[in-house]
């Protein structure tokens, strides 16, 4: 029989930029897949969801944050053992709201990330943040 893996899950991803071009990470809460690695917020998007609706909800629902406008910036597919995602990065300079821990996850600005262990998948991209800050 041959082994087909599963599609890949579409996960909007967003990250807010500050006009001093510090950028927002999150940290996985426990009892998530990966707990206590960093990542850009976001999340799954629903079935009947666009992503730019799913980038703005997951944003309203851990932070609190409403996302005026963003940019679709660009896309990486990933493997892990758990799941096959798709990545949506945006890049957001307008929003509306302080973040807030709203799900317990510590959050953090960062110039240089210095945050640890940042998840396998968000890993390229920190160097290439460079061209948007
Ligand atoms: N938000 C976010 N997810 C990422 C990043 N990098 C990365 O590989 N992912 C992966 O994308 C997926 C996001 O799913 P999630 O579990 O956070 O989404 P969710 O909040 O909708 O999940 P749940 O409702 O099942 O708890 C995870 O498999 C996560 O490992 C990133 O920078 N930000």
């Amino acid at each position: 029989m041959t082994e087909v893996s599963a599609p890949p899950v579409d996960v909007a991803v967003g990250i807010l930029v500050r006009p001093n071009g510090d950028v927002l990470l999150g940290q996985r809460p426990e009892g998530k897949p990966y707990a206590g690695y960093w990542e850009f917020p976001g999340g799954k998007v629903e079935r009947g969801e666009s992503i730019f609706a799913a980038l703005q909800r997951e944003f309203m629902e851990e932070l609190g944050v409403e996302i005026i406008s963003a940019e679709a910036w660009c896309g990486v597919q990933y493997q892990y053992p758990h799941a096959n995602v798709r990545l949506h990065f945006y890049i957001c300079r307008e929003w509306r709201g302080e973040p807030q821990s709203l799900e317990g996850q510590a959050f953090a600005w960062q110039g240089s990330v210095a945050v640890s262990p940042l998840l396998e998948a968000t890993v390229p991209l920190i160097e290439w943040l460079d061209q948007v800050r």
